[in-house]
C-alpha cells in the first residue's frame, strides 16, 4: 500500500512535484451496476499517477465485519423477519461503519485521498427507497442522527452520485452477474421500482447538499478521470 506523502520542506529547495497531504474523503454513490467499482478504480490510478496517496474501502464490509455478514444472511433469508426490517437492516449498515470509523480517520490522516464506494447516504437513500419516503422524510432524519450526530462518522469532503437511468444499471448489473461469479444481485438490488425510488432519492440528497458537497456524475458517459481528479485535488 502507498505511503503517505511528507509535508513538502521549508525553503527554496523545494520539489515543484512534491504534493502537500490534503487528506480528502471522497464517497461514490449509486444504484447497483452505476459503475461505483469501476470509477474507484479508475480514479485510484488517475490520482496515483498525480503523485496522490490513495486508498480505498467498500461498504458493506462483507468479509470483514460481523454486522455487514449479519446483513448478508438477512438478505440470503436467515434471520427470521431481520431482511424486512427497514430500520433493524439500515442499523447493521451503519454498526459496520461504525467499526470502521477508527481505521477511516487514521486513513485520511495516512492518505492524500480515501475514496469509499457507498456511505451514509446508501443507508438514507436505500431505506427511504424501501419506505416510500423522500430525502426530507422521517428515516433520512434517522440515518443523520444516528450515523452523523450519534456514532460521529468523518464528514465526506465530496460525495460523486454517478447517475445512470435505472435501465442501464440493472443491464450492467445482469451482465455482472453473468460475467463474475461474487456479484450476484440480492432481492433489493433486482427490484426495479424501488432502484427508480432510490435513485429519486440520491438526486434529492444531491441536490440538498446532504451533509457534504455532492458532484453529481453522468455514469452513462466515459468518466473524465481528469476532470475529476482535478476537483477531488483542489
Ligand atoms: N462507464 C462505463 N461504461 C460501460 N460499462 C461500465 C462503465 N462503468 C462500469 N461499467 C460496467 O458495468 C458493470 C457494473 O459496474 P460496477 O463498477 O461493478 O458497478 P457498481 O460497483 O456500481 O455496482 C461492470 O461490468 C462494469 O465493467
Ligand atoms: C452500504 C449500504 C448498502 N445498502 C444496500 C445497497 C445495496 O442494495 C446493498 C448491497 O450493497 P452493494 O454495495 O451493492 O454490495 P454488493 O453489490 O457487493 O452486494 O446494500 C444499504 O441499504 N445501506 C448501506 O448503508
Amino acid at each position: 500500500m502507498p505511503q503517505g506523502n511528507l509535508p513538502p520542506a521549508a525553503g527554496p529547495e523545494t520539489s515543484s512535484a512534491t504534493v502537500v497531504h490534503v487528506g480528502r474523503l471522497i464517497v461514490i454513490e449509486g444504484l447497483d451496476g452505476a459503475g461505483k467499482r469501476t470509477l474507484t478504480g479508475g480514479l485510484t490510478s488517475e490520482l496515483t499517477a498525480r503523485g496522490a496517496t490513495v486508498t480505498t474501502a467498500a461498504f458493506p464490509r462483507y468479509t470483514d465485519d460481523v454486522h455487514a455478514e449479519l446483513v448478508a444472511e438477512a438478505l440470503n433469508g436467515s434471520h427470521g423477519d431481520l431482511g424486512s426490517s427497514v430500520h433493524g437492516m439500515a442499523i447493521l449498515y451503519a454498526l459496520d461503519r461504525r467499526g470502521a470509523a477508527e481505521r477511516l480517520r487514521a486513513d485520511i490522516a495516512a492518505h492524500d485521498v480515501v475514496l469509499l464506494d457507498r456511505y451514509v447516504a446508501s443507508n438514507a437513500a436505500y431505506g427511504a427507497a424501501r419506505l416510500r419516503e423522500h430525502s426530507d422524510g422521517e428515516f433520512v432524519s434517522w440515518v443523520r442522527e444516528l450515523e452523523i450526530d450519534r456514532f460521529g462518522l468523518p464528514r465526506p469532503d465530496l460525495q460523486l452520485l454517478l447517475r445512470v437511468s435505472t435501465e442501464l444499471a440493472a443491464g450492467r448489473a445482469q451482465h455482472r452477474e453473468r460475467t463474475e461469479s461474487d456479484r450476484k444481485r440480492d432481492r433489493f438490488e433486482s427490484d426495479e421500482s424501488l432502484q427508480q425510488r432510490c435513485a429519486e432519492v440520491y438526486v434529492e440528497l444531491a441536490a440538498a447538499g446532504w451533509w457534504s458537497p455532492w458532484l453529481v456524475v453522468d455514469g452513462a458517459a466515459e468518466a473524465d478521470f481528469g476532470a475529476l481528479a482535478d476537483r477531488i485535488l483542489n
